[in-house]
């Protein structure tokens, strides 16, 4: 098989790497035969081209890694790839997230692939476990620890003390973080995992704009003692479920009992557990971010085009609205002392409150943040997760 990958970053030197260099027996028919980069980039590979068309318009190449990420231009030149009748795999969320459903209905059209499961949990094979697992069970709901970047900042910042600026710089250093970090800080890295996971899953596609997220940006090492104190560990959760015609996501930081498997995931390490109803809780974990574990998911992908595994078709039949049904109890640490009738605890700690809610659902969290009034925020849900 013929591939062209766009974009010779991180994750694209990865893929060259494994494709190139690696002596397995099913890596020996892959080639890669051109590079898309930016032209002042010309001089890192003697494939390089800076033009789209030397890719999508040649007959010779069957495969097209997309791995530039952003929206623009990667959906004009996946869409070309398709188009063209060219495979595609991608590692990129953003652009899967806003197109899955148009690019799952151009690949059919052009009899070709379009797979992604590097976009979700960096090299676990999350997607391809999710469609199996569907094969018997329904999938009503997941959760888990989608983001390396994340996890790497508050595992530094708990168990070495470590600053979180520190840290962050760190995990870019270690090309663990987005281009622009804030999509790993903010959420929207999670919210766009958590929206692939939900079309995989529920057969439908839910709207990031619907459900609440909150970062990690504001945490400080004081978080981190305080809730160390009351025998929490936080960790950065995405997780979402379906209830017959009604979705539910939160992507947020949880405080996890010292004990819990997702307590002690450290480093750039994912978890992500889907409950079936005959197989019941199923967790699966590795290395979430990072070049190599990335581009093994990728090469994985290149390799599935051929079998008939990956022809498990994605359907988007589900019609699924947003409805806030789940109780839970959340801390806020804000430095506005809010009454209401949600909070059950309040604690001082050097001028600031910790704002402990009772079982409240999304919506009324939601009321109560906005009342803080409080750019450096930072909220927590107390995990409730069975399994
Ligand atoms: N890093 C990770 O651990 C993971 C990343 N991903 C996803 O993989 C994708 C790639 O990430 P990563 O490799 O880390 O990012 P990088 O920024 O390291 O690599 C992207 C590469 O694409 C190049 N590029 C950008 N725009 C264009 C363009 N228009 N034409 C040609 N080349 C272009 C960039 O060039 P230049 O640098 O000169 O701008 C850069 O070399 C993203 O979608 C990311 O979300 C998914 C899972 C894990
Ligand atoms: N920035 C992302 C990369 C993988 O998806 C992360 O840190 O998880």
């Amino acid at each position: 098989m013929k591939i062209a990958i766009l974009g010779y970053g991180t994750i694209g030197t990865g893929v060259y790497e494994i494709i190139q260099q690696y002596t397995a027996s099913d890596l020996q028919d892959l080639e890669v035969v051109k590079v898309l980069d930016l032209p002042q980039n010309k001089d890192k590979l003697d494939i390089i081209t800076s033009d789209i068309n030397d890719i999508v318009l040649d007959p010779q190449i069957d495969c097209v890694v997309e791995v530039m990420g952003g929206i623009h231009p990667a959906y004009e030149f996946i869409s070309a790839a398709l188009t063209n009748k060219k495979h595609v795999v991608t590692a990129n969320k953003a652009v899967v997230a806003a197109h899955i459903e148009e690019f799952t209905a151009l690949a059919n059209k052009n009899g070709v692939r379009f797979l992604f499961e590097a976009s979700t949990g960096g090299g676990i094979p999350w997607i391809a476990s999710l469609k199996k697992a569907k094969r018997i069970d329904d999938i009503h709901h997941f959760y888990g620890i989608f983001n390396g970047t994340g996890n790497y900042i508050l595992d530094a910042m708990t168990r070495q003390g470590k600053d979180f600026d520190v840290v962050l710089k760190k995990a870019q250093e270690l090309g663990y973080a987005e281009a622009d970090p804030s999509a790993d800080i903010d959420g929207y890295d999670v919210q766009n995992k958590v929206v692939i996971s939900s079309a995989v899953a529920f057969n439908a596609l839910v709207d990031m704009k619907e459900f609440l997220c909150y970062g990690i940006r504001n945490i400080t090492k004081a978080d981190i003692e305080y809730f160390k104190n009351l025998g929490f560990t936080i960790k950065y959760i995405g997780e979402a479920t379906m209830n017959q015609n009604h979705y539910e996501a939160f992507v947020m930081p949880n405080l996890f009992d010292q004990s819990a498997v997702e307590a002690n995931i450290n480093s750039n390490f994912n978890i992500a557990t889907l409950n079936g109803q005959s197989i019941g809780p199923l967790k699966f974990y590795g290395q979430g971010a990072g070049k190599l574990p990335t581009a093994n998911a990728i090469v994985q992908d290149v390799i599935d085009i051929e079998c008939p595994h990956t022809a498990y078709n994605l359907d988007f039949s589900n019609q699924l609205t947003y409805k806030a049904v789940q109780k839970n109890a959340f801390v806020i640490r804000t430095n506005t002392k809010v009454e209401d009738v949600n909070i059950n605890k309040v604690e001082e700690v050097a001028s600031n409150y910790y704002l402990h809610t009772k079982e409240i659902d999304a919506d009324a969290l939601r009321e109560l943040v906005d009342k803080c009034n409080d750019k450096g925020v930072f909220v927590a849900k107390v995990a409730k997760f069975e399994g």
